[in-house]
């Protein structure tokens, strides 16, 4: 029985990773969650999952819900975020709540010898060297849920890191991968979001269009497997049938592959090194599939991941600043305050307004984070 401490549990990794854990009641069991503003979803997952502690952002909605629900301890805020993490009984944190508000918990966690299935990208990408020095000294694992992250992470069982020669992260090319960039002037919120293949929230939908959750992949496999930029490729895939892809020195590549559905890789992190059957989950069927596609990265297209390469290979601030910039640009791309090439050009004026402080600390680092949100909303403004 492993016990869950699960923060973003209303979004779209959230509701699966409940999912998982309603599907395997023997194996599986929540002890707390956090949720964000969505009030009648959390008061839902209280009532069937019956946690002893859930946080939320507002202190209304965390006073209201405390009054329905006297039995569960009910906080809010980032201290109410922090206290979900750490919550003793639970020796997995499962992290899918949304940007680099996800870091300061994540690093609790880890203090408190918590594993770490990490969903929340943004987390490494903004804290990389942080983090993962933390899980090192803590002795916790870090489990990528991320689904390019788990096939590579997959791909690797029973190898040794000396004897990759690159790790290949396939790309779906997003929403708009049939149009060219002069196309991309006018296009809406609506047309964004329709992914060709995933489900998932907004903000990771609006990245992977402009080829920003590629980026912010990278750098999460910087991180995660230990291995400099100049090993790491991307390759679009149409059909995200191939997950990613490790390359050994022999030539030889191991790829995951399986229908497209995080439940997969969310279930894979909760159950390694072992495995359980998924309900529901599409067989893989090539033969009905019949071909998979493969193009060349164009990086003059996808301008986005040439920046994360940019600011992954500076390093120390860059990468947090990055982050930061675009999830102010596409917070306010979806408020229509900004367009989709403006998402774009925020981050590069984000980047270019920022010197990187070498080797930062968490203090530098959440100060770099700050800086780079002045400076998208003064663009803004
Ligand atoms: N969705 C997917 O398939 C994949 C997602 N990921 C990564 O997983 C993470 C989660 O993505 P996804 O599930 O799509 O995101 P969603 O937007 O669907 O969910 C985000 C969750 O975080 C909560 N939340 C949002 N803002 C705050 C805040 N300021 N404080 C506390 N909680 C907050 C939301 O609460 P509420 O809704 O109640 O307001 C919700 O529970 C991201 O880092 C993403 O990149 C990685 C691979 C695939
Ligand atoms: C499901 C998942 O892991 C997403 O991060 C996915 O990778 C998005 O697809 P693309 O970024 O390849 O369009
Ligand atoms: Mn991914």
């Amino acid at each position: 029985m492993k016990t869950i401490n699960l923060l973003g549990a209303t979004g779209s990794i959230g509701l699966q990773t409940l999912d998982i854990i309603r599907n395997h009641p023997a194996s599986f069991r929540l002890s707390s969650f956090s949720a964000g503003r969505q009030e009648k979803a959390a008061e839902a997952i209280i009532r069937e999952f019956k946690p002893k502690l859930v946080s939320v952002v507002e202190k209304e909605t965390a006073e209201r819900l405390q009054l329905s629900y006297p039995d569960v301890k009910v906080l809010y805020g980032k201290d109410g975020l922090e206290a979900v993490a750490v919550d003793g009984a639970a020796d997995t944190l499962v992290n899918a709540v949304i940007g680099s508000v996800g870091l300061e918990p994540t690093l609790k966690a880890i203090e408190a010898g918590k594993n770490i299935a990490i969903a929340n990208k943004e987390t490494l990408v903004t804290a990389g060297h942080i983090v993962t020095e933390a899980a090192q000294k803590a002795g916790v694992e870090l489990l990528p849920v991320d689904s390019e992250h788990s096939a590579i992470f997959q791909s690797l069982q029973g190898e040794k890191a000396k004897n990759i020669s690159r790790l290949i992260l396939t790309a779906s090319g997003g929403s708009f991968r049939d149009r060219k960039r002069e196309e991309l002037q006018d296009v809406t919120v609506e047309e964004t979001l329709n992914h060709p293949n995933w489900s998932m929230g907004a903000k990771i939908t609006v990245d992977s269009a402009t080829m920003m959750n590629k980026g912010l992949e990278v750098i999460e496999a910087h991180w995660l497997f230990n291995l400099p930029y100049e090993q790491i490729d991307v390759l679009l895939h149409r059909e995200s049938i191939i997950h990613s892809m490790v390359e050994f020195h022999d030539r030889s590549v191991m790829a995951q592959l399986g229908s497209p559905d995080m439940r997969v890789p969310i279930q894979y992190a909760l159950t390694w090194p072992d495995r359980l059957p998924l309900q529901g989950t599409k067989q893989l069927d090539l033969a009905e599939i019949g071909q998979l596609h493969f193009q060349k990265m164009d990086f003059g297209r996808y301008r986005m991941l040439h920046l994360a390469y940019e600011a992954g290979k500076t390093g120390g601030t860059m990468p947090a600043v990055m982050n930061a910039a675009n999830e102010e640009a596409v917070a306010a791309f979806l408020d229509r305050k900004l367009s989709f090439l403006q998402i774009e050009e925020a981050v590069e004026r984000a980047m270019e307004n920022h010197t990187s402080i070498a080797a930062p600390d968490l203090g530098a680092i959440l100060e770099a984070d700050l800086q780079a949100r002045a400076t998208v909303r003064s663009l803004l403004r």
